[in-house]
């Protein structure tokens, strides 16, 4: 429940006065409603099918009063037109407050998504090493909708509260005693119903879990379909799929089930109660109709408000496992947040004179684990030169690159920046230095020019055509028909692998960054476009910092230093020709192997 009360907090915190008008018109509503009804009993008394006495009835007495002398058919206008106005004005306010209520909600909703998202953005790199992505989408899109649904609930609680108070106040200047006695049974029986709340809200995490679970599996079975496909794996994940969609369907039907059951029984239960009340009303207390109408009216009118807290309760109760989900995932990025909104305008990139250095670096993923990714790495990356990272797989090139890029920070040892040791206030205007090209990179479907302009939103077409021109795409994208403004598809698939590098280069070198990094960006591409990647390498060599992790070693022939790695550790440092002709060390086993398996 805290949960739902942080974010009652923070509904009120978002939509301020707002949300009082909108509690304001529910109360009006309520109050508008309840008169409307109750002038229904000096109507039928001027029908003359019941005779009503309406003395002993306080409200009804005093509107009986206002028609003394006034002729029958006037009456029974005016009444009928008061009753019209009230309800005219009901549902005028009705109409608004539903749609402030929305407003409220949506743009809530709204707030949070946007925040989440942005605090998502600002956590460190750390934090999507420990979390499973499809967690989070979860959390952004089930999730986030289960709360939107949440707070629609909450609202409509809160107007149900609100309307049940005001039905209250008038059902007992009516009739204390039978108020009374219906309030009684009223509060007895949502006590009772704790018992579904509770129910419906472990129904909900069990719900929490199931989703999560299935899109985690859709999203890895689809990920995998090629082995699926072509390990004939169908039936064995048609099998988990079928258990978990059962399991699914099962959940939901469980959670109806409860619902309607606390529902039939609050039915049954009314029902009852009406017949046993209406019995002693009749026969032991000789009640009168105007009595019996209200008594009617009362229960027609209190009754459905308590059932409607008590299901908008249970259905809460549900929705609250979602709530916590998300605050979760706000509290872990907080806890991992490393960037402020304010960082985007105010970081600038930094212009890298020597070099990068690593001093004693030792590196773990787990700090509960005592194996290290890195272990005490010692080594300069001089500025403007370019330098390679080889090493058999699991070697721990990539994780260097991380920590050189200021993505994970080192357990031990520290990374310098032209003698700085790079702290958090350097990160982020490292990271504006760097263009980063992994061996698959991420392209959005839209047109190319857009895909471009996402790293320099103010970039003019010469300097596009020439970033273009320096990454050897600039023949295949004056070709195509649309030229910039042709649309590429879902990550880039309307071309191929080599023209997909070419464009990522292209995007890479358009922010002209001090540091250009390849994370084994060309070992996808066959040999020709391999070879123009390398060109365009060639082409940059010099006018900035470049570092390749690169597993065909053909393609760093020309890099100014290769460091070559094994189990965490830089075991060579030297030239290509010179490490080559180091018979013994890693680097000439590496060659030979590629050699042999070449031939
Ligand atoms: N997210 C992670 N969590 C835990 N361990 C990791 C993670 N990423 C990498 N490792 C481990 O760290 C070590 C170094 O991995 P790394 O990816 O840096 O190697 P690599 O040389 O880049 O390998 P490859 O050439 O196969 O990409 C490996 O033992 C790997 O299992």
């Amino acid at each position: 429940m805290k949960h739902l009360l942080h974010f009652t907090k923070r509904i009120h915190d978002y939509s301020g006065k707002i949300l009082y008008i909108n509690l304001i018109c529910m109360i009006l509503i309520g109050f508008l409603e309840g008169v409307g009804i109750f002038l229904l009993i000096p109507l039928i008394g001027l029908t003359g099918i019941l005779d009503i006495s309406t003395e002993e009835v306080p409200f009804l007495s005093w509107v009986n009063e206002l028609f003394i002398g006034i002729p029958e058919t006037i009456s029974l206008i005016l009444i009928l037109g008061v009753y019209v106005i009230l309800m005219v004005g009901q549902s005028i306010f009705k109409r608004n407050q539903t749609i402030l209520g929305v407003k409220i909600q949506q743009g809530f909703i709204r707030h949070l998504r946007d925040e989440s998202y942005g605090s998502l953005l600002q956590v460190n790199w750390g934090f999507y090493l420990k979390k499973r992505k499809t967690d989070i989408i979860n959390i952004m899109t089930n999730e986030t909708f289960n709360v939107s649904a949440g707070i629609n609930l909450f609202l409509q609680f809160l107007s149900s509260l609100i309307f049940t108070f005001i039905q209250i106040c008038i059902a007992l200047y009516l009739s204390v005693t039978m108020t009374s006695f219906i309030l009684v049974f009223g509060l007895i029986l949502i006590f009772f119903s704790r018992k579904f709340i509770k129910k419906s809200q472990s129904l909900g995490k069990e719900t929490f879990q199931l989703t999560q679970t299935y899109l985690a599996g859709i999203t890895d079975h689809l990920n995998g379909m090629k082995d699926i496909k072509s390990n004939s794996l169908e039936d064995s994940h048609l099998s988990w799929f079928h258990s978990l969609t059962e399991k699914m369907e099962k959940n939901r039907i469980k959670l109806t089930t409860l619902n309607t059951t606390s529902q039939m029984i609050f039915k049954v239960v009314s029902s009852l109660l009406i017949a046993i009340f209406m019995f002693f009303s009749i026969k032991m207390f000789m009640a009168q109709p105007a009595q019996l109408m209200l008594i009617m009216v009362i229960f027609s009118r209190l009754w459905p408000r308590f059932t409607s807290i008590q299901s908008n309760l249970e259905q809460l109760g549900s929705t609250l496992p979602s709530f916590k989900a998300l605050l979760d995932l706000q509290n872990e990025c907080r806890e991992a947040r490393e960037l402020y909104k304010s960082d985007y305008k105010n970081i600038k990139s930094i212009e890298i004179k020597k070099g990068l250095d690593c001093r004693h670096v030792y590196f773990r993923y787990n700090p509960n684990e005592s194996t290290y990714a890195l272990k005490n790495i010692n080594v300069h990356i001089p500025s403007n030169r370019m330098t390679a990272i080889v090493g058999p797989s699991g070697a721990g090139k990539s994780t260097l690159i991380d920590l050189l890029m200021g993505l994970n920070q080192p357990d031990r040892g520290e990374v310098r920046i032209d003698d700085i040791s790079l702290t958090s206030d350097h990160l982020l205007s490292l990271r504006k230095s760097i263009s980063y090209i992994p061996q698959d990179p991420f392209l959005f479907n839209a047109t190319i020019r857009e895909n471009l302009m996402i790293i320099d939103p103010n970039a003019s077409d010469e300097s596009i055509w020439e970033s273009l021109e320096f990454a050897a795409a600039d023949d295949f994208v004056s070709k195509l028909p649309q030229g910039l403004d042709t649309l590429i598809g879902d990550r880039g698939v309307r071309l191929s692998g080599g023209e997909r590098q070419r464009l990522v280069l292209a995007r890479a070198i358009l922010r002209k960054p001090a540091i250009l990094v390849l994370d084994e960006a060309t070992s996808a591409l066959d040999t020709e476009n391999e070879a123009k990647i390398q060109a365009a390498i060639e082409r940059l060599k010099g006018t900035m910092t470049i570092i390749v992790i690169a597993h065909r070693l053909s393609t760093i022939r020309n890099a100014d230093q290769v460091l070559v790695m094994d189990q965490g550790e830089i075991i060579q440092v030297g030239e290509y020709n010179q490490l080559a002709s180091e018979k013994r060390g890693m680097f000439s086993n590496l060659l030979g192997i590629q050699m042999e398996s070449s031939m």
